[in-house]
C-alpha cells in the first residue's frame, strides 16, 4: 500500500496522559502484568525532573504496591496512627550523609556495607528498598531472595549494569538511578587523569617516595595545541570538552548521534571514528557500554591511531579490549593510558595492564567527589522515597505503565513501532545526527480511543537504544528524547477501515538527515518506513515510496535494483549457497521495468563476503543489511 504520508491532510494526535485502570492486587496477577511488561522498554533516566501522581499517568504505588505494602510516611513506628509500617531501606554502599538523612525522615534505614552475596540476600528479604552504587551486584538471585518484598532498587549513579533489570521487572521491583549529579565529577576526573598522565604525576610520585630523584625520566608532554578526541559527546563528554578547551586543546569528537549544533556551539568538530583516532594526540572515552561499543577499542582500532597517542577511560572498562591495549602499549602505538574503569572490577592484582609502567589507574573514582556523592545521594534518596510514596520518577529504569487490556491490544503494534524505528535509524547516515522524527498512525479509531504513548515510547526506544545505553519507556521516553535532541512528533490519519483493529499502519519518518539507502527516501525527502500488523505479525509494507510486504522477523536486506527478470533468483541463490535462510521476500516497484526495491527477510546474518556478492549483482544499484 503506497501512502501519501504527512503530505496528506492529517490530524495531530491528542496527547493523553490518562490514568489506566487500577492494577491488580493479587501478586500473581501482578507478576503476570510485569512479565508482559518485559516487552516494554526498560527505561533510563535523564534530568532531575519528577512526575508526581498528580501529573503522571499512574503512580508506582498503583502499579507495584498492594494494600499490604503501603507505607506510612510520617511519625515513628510507636506514635504513628497509620496502620501501615514505615518502609525499611537497605543502603548497601556508602551514600552521602544528606541522602541518608532524607531517607531516615521517611523510613527505617539500615546502612550495611560490604555485605556478602548471602548476607545481601538475607537482608533484602526484610527490605522494601535497596540502594547501591556500582560495587553491589543486584542479581536475579537477590530478587528471588527478596520474595516480592523489595519494591525499589536505587542505583546511586548512572550505570545500571550491576542490576538485573529483567529480573527486577519480573519481580515487580522498580529500579531508579541518579543520572545527572555525578556528570561534572566524572568530567573532572577525566581531566585530572589527562593532565597527570601527560606529566607523569603518579609515576614521579612513586619514584620520589622510593627515594629516587628522576627529573629527566619524567619529562612530560604539553596539552596546549594538542588534539583531544572525545568519544561520546553526551553529558560527561560535553563537560570534558568545555574544560579541555580551557586548557588550549583542539577538541574534536566522535559521536554519530550527537546533535551537530550542540558540538558547534562549543567549537567542537564532530568527525568519524577513523578520523578521530587517526588525528588525536589524546583520546578520552565517554560513550556507554553497549553491544555496539563493546571492545570497540581493539587491535584494529589501535592500529589506526597516531603513534604515541594517549588514552583516557572514565566510561566503562568493556569498551576496550584490555589485551589489545597491552599490545598497543608494548608496541608504542599507545604511549600512555589512564584508566578509571576495568572489564572486571576490581581487576586482578597481576593484570599486565594494571602493572604496565605507562598506565595510570584509579579504582573507579569518576563519581567520587564529596559534592557529587552528596548530589547523587539526594537525587537517589528523593527518587526512592518518592517511589515508595507512590510518585513516578523521571529516573525510573523500568516501570509498568498501561493497563493489561490496552497492552494486550497494542502488543503487536508495540513490536511493530520499535522495529520500524530500529530500521529507520539504521537507514540514517552522516554526521548531522538524527533529530527530527515523525510517527504517522493511520487508524479508523476515534483519536480519543487510541492511546499512542506506548507506541511513541517504543519508537523512541527503537531510535535511541541502538545508539546508546539509555533504557526507554513510557515514563521517561519524552525526557530522553529531549535530552538526546530528538523531536518526535505524531500525526493521525483517519482512514476507512475496521475500528476493530486499533491501527491500520504506522509510518516512521526521519527528516533532515542523509540516508545510506536512497531508496528509503520518500517523495517528501524524509527517510520513510511504514508497516502494519498482519495476522498478529508486524510487516514492513513501505520503504520510501516503494510498497513491499515482508514480515519483520530476523534481519532484513534491502536492495534497490533495475526491475528485470531473475533478480530474486540471483540473490536467493547467493544466500542459499551460504546457508542463509530467507524467511520472506517481496519486490516493490513504481513503474514496470524501471526501478524496484527488493526486501528480503533472513534468519541468519550473512557474512561480509555474501553481502559483497549481493552488492556485486550488476542490476543492484544499492543495498543495505539491517538488524531488527
Ligand atoms: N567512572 C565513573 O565513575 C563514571 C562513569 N560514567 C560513565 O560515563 C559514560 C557516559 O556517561 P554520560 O555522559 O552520563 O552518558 P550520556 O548518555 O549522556 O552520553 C553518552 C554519549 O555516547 C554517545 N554514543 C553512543 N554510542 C556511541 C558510539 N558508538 N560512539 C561514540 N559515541 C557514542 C551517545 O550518543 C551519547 O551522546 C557512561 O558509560 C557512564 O556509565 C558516568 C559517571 C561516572
Ligand atoms: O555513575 C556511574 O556510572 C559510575 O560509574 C559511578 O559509579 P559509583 O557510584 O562511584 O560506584
Amino acid at each position: 500500500m503506497a501512502i501519501s504520508s504527512s503530505c496528506s491532510s492529517v490530524k495531530a494526535v491528542n496527547s493523553r496522559w490518562t490514568s489506566p485502570s487500577p492494577s491488580p492486587s493479587s501478586p500473581i496477577t501482578k507478576l503476570a502484568v510485569f512479565r508482559r511488561h518485559s516487552l516494554l522498554p526498560n527505561l533510563r533516566h535523564t534530568p532531575n525532573i519528577k512526575l508526581t501522581a498528580t501529573n503522571a499517568l499512574r503512580t508506582v504505588e498503583q502499579t507495584t504496591l498492594t494494600e499490604d505494602h503501603k507505607f506510612s510516611t510520617v511519625g515513628s513506628d510507636s506514635d504513628d496512627p497509620s496502620p501501615f509500617p514505615k518502609p525499611r531501606i537497605l543502603v548497601a554502599e556508602k551514600l552521602g550523609e544528606a541522602g541518608v538523612n532524607l531517607l531516615r525522615e521517611f523510613g527505617d534505614v539500615d546502612c550495611s556495607y560490604e555485605l556478602s552475596p548471602e548476607d545481601l540476600k538475607k537482608k533484602v528479604a526484610e527490605s522494601d528498598a535497596l540502594i547501591v552504587r556500582s560495587g553491589t551486584k543486584v542479581t536475579r538471585e537477590v530478587f528471588e531472595a527478596a520474595k516480592g518484598r523489595l519494591k525499589v532498587v536505587g542505583r546511586a549513579g548512572v550505570g545500571i549494569d550491576n542490576v538485573d533489570l529483567q529480573a527486577a521487572t519480573e519481580y515487580g521491583c522498580l529500579v531508579v538511578n541518579a543520572p545527572t549529579a555525578n556528570t561534572v565529577a566524572a568530567a573532572e576526573h577525566g581531566i585530572a587523569l589527562l593532565a597527570s598522565m601527560a606529566r607523569n604525576v603518579a609515576q614521579a610520585d612513586a619514584s620520589i617516595k622510593a627515594g629516587k630523584w628522576e627529573r629527566s625520566k619524567y619529562v612530560g608532554v604539553s596539552l596546549v595545541g594538542k588534539t583531544l578526541a572525545i568519544m561520546g559527546f553526551g553529558k560527561v563528554g560535553t563537560e570534558v570538552a568545555r574544560r579541555a578547551k580551557g586548557l588550549g586543546m583542539i577538541v574534536i569528537s566522535h559521536d554519530p548521534y550527537a546533535p551537530a549544533d550542540r558540538a558547534r556551539a562549543l567549537g567542537v568538530d564532530l568527525v568519524s571514528l577513523d578520523q578521530a583516532i587517526a588525528t588525536a594526540d589524546f583520546i578520552s572515552l565517554h560513550m556507554p557500554l553497549t553491544p555496539a561499543t563493546n571492545k570497540v577499542f581493539n587491535d584494529d582500532t589501535f592500529s589506526k591511531m597516531k603513534k604515541g597517542v594517549r588514552l583516557i577511560n572514565v566510561a566503562r572498562g568493556g569498551v576496550i579490549d584490555e589485551d589489545a591495549l597491552v599490545r598497543a602499549l608494548d608496541s608504542g602505538i599507545v604511549a600512555q593510558a589512564a584508566l578509571d574503569v576495568f572489564c572486571e572490577e576490581p581487576p586482578s592484582k597481576d593484570s599486565k595492564l594494571i602493572q604496565h609502567e605507562n598506565v595510570t589507574v584509579t579504582p573507579h573514582l569518576g563519581a567520587s567527589t564529596k559534592e557529587a556523592q552528596e548530589g547523587v545521594a539526594i537525587e537517589i534518596a528523593e527518587a526512592v522515597a518518592g517511589a515508595l510514596k507512590g510518585e513516578l520518577s523521571a529516573t525510573a529504569v523500568n516501570a509498568p505503565m498501561v493497563s493489561p487490556e490496552v497492552l494486550s491490544e497494542l502488543a503487536p503494534y508495540i513490536v511493530l513501532a520499535e522495529k520500524l524505528a530500529r530500521l529507520a535509524v539504521q537507514l540514517a547516515s552522516g554526521g548531522k545526527g538524527v533529530q527530527s522524527i515523525k510517527v504517522v498512525y493511520r487508524s479508523a479509531r476515534d483519536p480519543d480511543d487510541l492511546d499512542t504513548r506506548l507506541l511513541r515510547a517504543m519508537v523512541t526506544k527503537g531510535i535511541i537504544e541502538p545508539i546508546s545505553d539509555s533504557y526507554v519507556n513510557l515514563v521517561n521516553a519524552d525526557f530522553i528524547a529531549k535530552q538526546k535532541g530528538l523531536r518526535i512528533s505524531e500525526e493521525r490519519v483517519v482512514v476507512e477501515s475496521t475500528p476493530e483493529y486499533p491501527i491500520d499502519s504506522i509510518q516512521v519518518q526521519i527528516s533532515n538527515v542523509e540516508s545510506n539507502f536512497a531508496g528509503a527516501v520518500s517523495d517528501c525527502g524524509a527517510i520513510s518506513i511504514q508497516g502494519r500488523v498482519k495476522y498478529g505479525v508486524p510487516h514492513l509494507t513501505c520503504v520510501g515510496s516503494f510498497s513491499v510486504d515482508v514480515s519483520l522477523e530476523g534481519n532484513l536486506i534491502l536492495c534497490r535494483q533495475v526491475d528485470q527478470p531473475g533478480m530474486i533468483g540471483q540473490v536467493g541463490n547467493i544466500l542459499g549457497e551460504q546457508n542463509v535462510n530467507v524467511n520472506f521476500m517481496s519486490v516493490g516497484r513504481k513503474v514496470v521495468r524501471k526501478q524496484a526495491i527488493m526486501a528480503i527477510g533472513v534468519d541468519e546474518e550473512p557474512d561480509k563476503k555474501t553481502l559483497e556478492r549481493i552488492g556485486g549483482v550488476s542490476a543492484i544499484e544499492e543495498f543495505v543489511f539491517l538488524k531488527l
